[in-house]
């Protein structure tokens, strides 16, 4: 290890010291001890670690709730769960007024529903989409699918790779025909923020409904909804909620669409207004619980709430400006020892248009992550050349960072 490496490591040792958030990451559970102990995860973007809250909520739900308690847990508060911690998520971070966010599904099955709602709701003549090339792909499969279901046409942005979408790019398309735009606050490659506020004004004033992939920002960086107008929007629970791999997503719609009747198009038995009348014909529930369809997860809901309780207790400004001061580190540190060795940087310098990781790319790099992996170093790799090095404010330290960077260096040296 160099002199620049310790120092590097040094400077990361005082940071974690100095860290007003750093007793967030003893809220965790260890991951690993010994040999097996991780060195650095630094993929809280994909997936986010358990707090030691929430393996002792799942150990009450699994021998009291549901052990016990059993069938009449639904009554006793399983059944409203979905928007209750709904509720709490928009309140703790995503500036949402009660009665307009629900959990439910999947991310996946979500856009699907909040794609359709829309277009259910949209004028006649407005029959275009506007999305863009860089999004999950997730997010483009299923607004093409709904194009090719309805008829639809897709008018596709094309924006720099390194970046993301600019409100220019979107004041480019959007016309008297556009219906919805459907663009990610931070990109999932690029850790682009878009500028939500300037991107939702546009599409207004063009006449046009905005949903917004939130995957990505949701308690890292604030999306203001209400404060916004935002229309509509989606994200998952697995990543920086840390509500446990497959935990499900949560979808929101704004109240003056609830209120104007928009309406999901899978029309189950748990979205009725009465369940357990069993009648003839689907009645919708009032509000955003008319956006559920089947039986809520009520396992894997279990760990979202300990995250937002976390987040409440720190606060979102704190988590973002941990997560700037990680990000603006890691980039240092790439500049530092990175740079020289002809790694690219995939990710904007501009803090404020940055979400919470940082990209960056060389030949070798699948490689180096199967080594890194196999040294309990985890960042993840992106095809074809990406290493994405996700940064959590509430669990990760600047050591992590350094270290992970350090070997890297290292390992490019190596070979
Ligand atoms: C921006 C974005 N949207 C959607 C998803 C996936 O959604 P799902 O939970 O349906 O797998 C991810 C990550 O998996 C994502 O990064
Ligand atoms: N959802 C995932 C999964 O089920 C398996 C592995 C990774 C994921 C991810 O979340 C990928 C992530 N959204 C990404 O930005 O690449």
């Amino acid at each position: 290890m160099s002199a620049g490496d310790r120092s590097l490591l040094t400077r990361a040792a005082a940071l974690d010291e100095a860290d007003p958030l750093a007793w967030c990451a003893d809220a965790f559970v260890p991951a690993g001890e010994g040999a097996q102990v991780v060195r650095a995860y630094l993929d809280g973007n994909s997936l986010g670690r358990p707090l030691r809250a929430t393996a002792a909520r799942l150990e009450h739900v699994v021998a009291h709730d549901w052990g016990t308690r059993l069938i009449r847990s639904w009554d006793e508060q399983w059944m409203d769960l979905p928007t209750r911690l709904g509720d709490r998520i928009g309140r703790v971070l995503l500036g949402a007024a009660p009665g307009q966010t629900v959990v439910a599904d999947s991310t996946t099955v979500l856009l699907y529903k909040l794609v359709r709602a829309a277009m259910s709701a949209a004028p006649a003549g407005r029959t275009r989409i506007v999305l863009d090339s860089e999004n999950f792909p997730t997010d483009r499969y299923v607004v093409a699918g709904i194009a090719a279901e309805l008829g639809l046409e897709l008018d596709w942005l094309h924006p720099d790779p390194a970046a993301g979408v600019r409100p220019e790019e979107v004041a480019a398309v959007v016309d008297e025909r556009t219906a919805l735009v459907v663009l990610s606050q931070v990109a999932y490659k690029s850790a682009w923020l878009a500028d939500l506020p300037a991107i939702t004004q546009i599409a207004h004033d063009a006449g046009a409904l905005v949903l917004w992939d939130l995957c990505h920002s949701a308690g890292v960086v604030a999306a203001d909804l209400d404060a916004n107008q935002v229309d509509l929007a989606v994200g998952c629970s697995y990543k920086f909620l840390n509500g446990g791999p497959g935990a499900p997503a949560f979808a929101y719609v704004a109240r003056r669409h609830l209120e104007a009747g928009m309406r999901q198009p899978i029309q189950g038995w748990m979205g009725h207004a009465q369940p357990f009348v069993m009648g003839p014909e689907h009645v919708p529930a009032p509000g955003i619980r008319s956006f559920i369809s089947g039986t809520p997860a009520i396992l894997g809901m279990a760990g979202i709430a300990d995250t937002v309780d976390l987040a409440e207790r720190a606060g979102l400004a704190a988590i973002r400006a941990k997560s700037v001061a990680l990000t603006e580190f890691t980039i240092e540190a790439y500049d530092d020892v990175l740079a020289p060795r002809g790694v690219r940087l995939g990710t904007v310098r501009e803090a404020d248009r940055r979400g919470s990781h940082v990209s960056l790319g060389h030949d070798r790099f699948r490689q180096v992550v199967a080594t890194l992996w196999g040294e309990h170093i985890v960042p993840d790799f992106r095809e074809p050349d990406a290493i994405r090095l996700g940064l959590a404010p509430l669990s990760t330290r600047y050591t992590e960072a350094a270290l992970a960077v350090t070997r890297i260096a290292e390992l490019l040296d190596a070979s």
